[in-house]
């Protein structure tokens, strides 16, 4: 694989580099046409349409944002999606309902719960109900359990990790032996996108709320995955120059984590804060339901 990285020349005054902006819209758009036209042929050769079934808890106007965004994307490709909408007070036995009634439903093949749930709700024991072959978030224990495992094989992976792997490949790094740091490790970006990297062969170090001097961590780093959530964490002085760095949105605002004006002038590469990470993320997930799909019908 061609490394478009190599030609990064290190040798210029810092101030005066800017890295490559990675664009995920761009990237976005054409998996998207990608996968249009694979359902597409799904309807035309056995008549079946990919769905997803999404289980949405409370008022959270972000949430809500997010699902509109979804429910959009999955319409551009002709995924068909069905929207669960429960009150903020819902008793946890409603929410597995809801679950259960996606994963016994046979136009059903992805199924979501849009997190975070309200607090009084145990996230774990929800996603535990999500049957494995429908688990398209890649959240529950026996994909991520798998995705841990090399030599194993989890039916999905989770779309964010996965979007940032793609946004790496597809400006050709070669992630054997480079040295990737993952600020963070929620269930939905950190801890899964470390346990991909490493299956991709980098090293990769995990940096959380309890490592002392991060910085020290990420500027050694030739990756910097950011999943912190606090606008503009991570600095120009955290990045080494020429490192990559696929950072992803908060989730809750749109601001990047990181520092975009200290790190472009430092990376070989950044991906933006909107239309970088994000993009690719529901890209993947409507990946993800028409791989469902195709795997529910034998469909190649
Ligand atoms: N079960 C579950 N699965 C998730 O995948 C999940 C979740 N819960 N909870 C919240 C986070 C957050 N998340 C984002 C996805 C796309 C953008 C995205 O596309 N952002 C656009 C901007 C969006 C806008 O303009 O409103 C961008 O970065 O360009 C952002 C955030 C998925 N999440």
């Amino acid at each position: 694989m061609t490394d478009n990285f190599h030609n990064y020349d290190t040798s210029t005054a810092s101030n005066e580099k800017i890295g490559v902006v990675l664009d995920g819209k761009l990237i976005a758009n054409d998996l998207k046409s990608r996968i249009a036209g694979e359902v597409n042929e799904m309807k035309k050769a056995i008549g079946k349409t990919p769905g997803l079934g999404i289980v949405l808890v409370g008022e959270r106007r972000d949430s809500h944002t997010f699902i509109r965004t979804k429910v959009k994307a999955c319409n551009e490709v002709g995924i068909v999606s069905v929207v669960a909408e429960l009150p903020n007070n819902s008793k946890e036995g409603d929410i597995c309902d809801a679950v259960s009634r996606f994963n016994d439903n046979p136009s059903v093949h992805g199924i979501i719960v849009q997190l975070p749930l309200p607090k009084h709700l145990d996230e774990e024991k929800i996603m535990n109900v999500v049957s494995v072959e429908k688990d398209v978030d890649g959240f529950h224990p026996l994909n991520m359990g798998n995705l841990a495992i090399a030599g194993r094989e989890p039916l999905f992976i989770p779309c964010a990790p996965k979007a940032c792997l793609e946004l790496l490949l597809r400006y050709g790094m070669d992630l054997r032996g480079k040295k990737a740091a993952v600020v963070g490790r929620s269930k939905i970006v950190g801890l899964p996108t470390s346990l991909l990297l490493q299956r991709h062969q980098a090293t990769v170090s995990l940096v959380h709320a309890f490592t002392g001097n991060p910085e020290k961590v990420t500027c050694q780093a030739d990756i910097v995955v950011s999943d912190v959530g606090t606008p503009n964490t991570i600095r120009g002085h955290w990045l080494k120059p020429g490192a990559v760095d696929p950072k992803r949105s908060s989730g809750y605002r749109l601001v990047g984590d990181v520092c975009y004006d200290e790190a472009i002038k430092k990376v070989a590469a950044i991906t933006p804060v909107p239309g970088g990470v994000g993009p690719v993320t529901i890209a993947m997930l409507l990946s993800n339901t028409l791989d469902s799909a195709k795997r529910c019908y034998d469909f190649t």
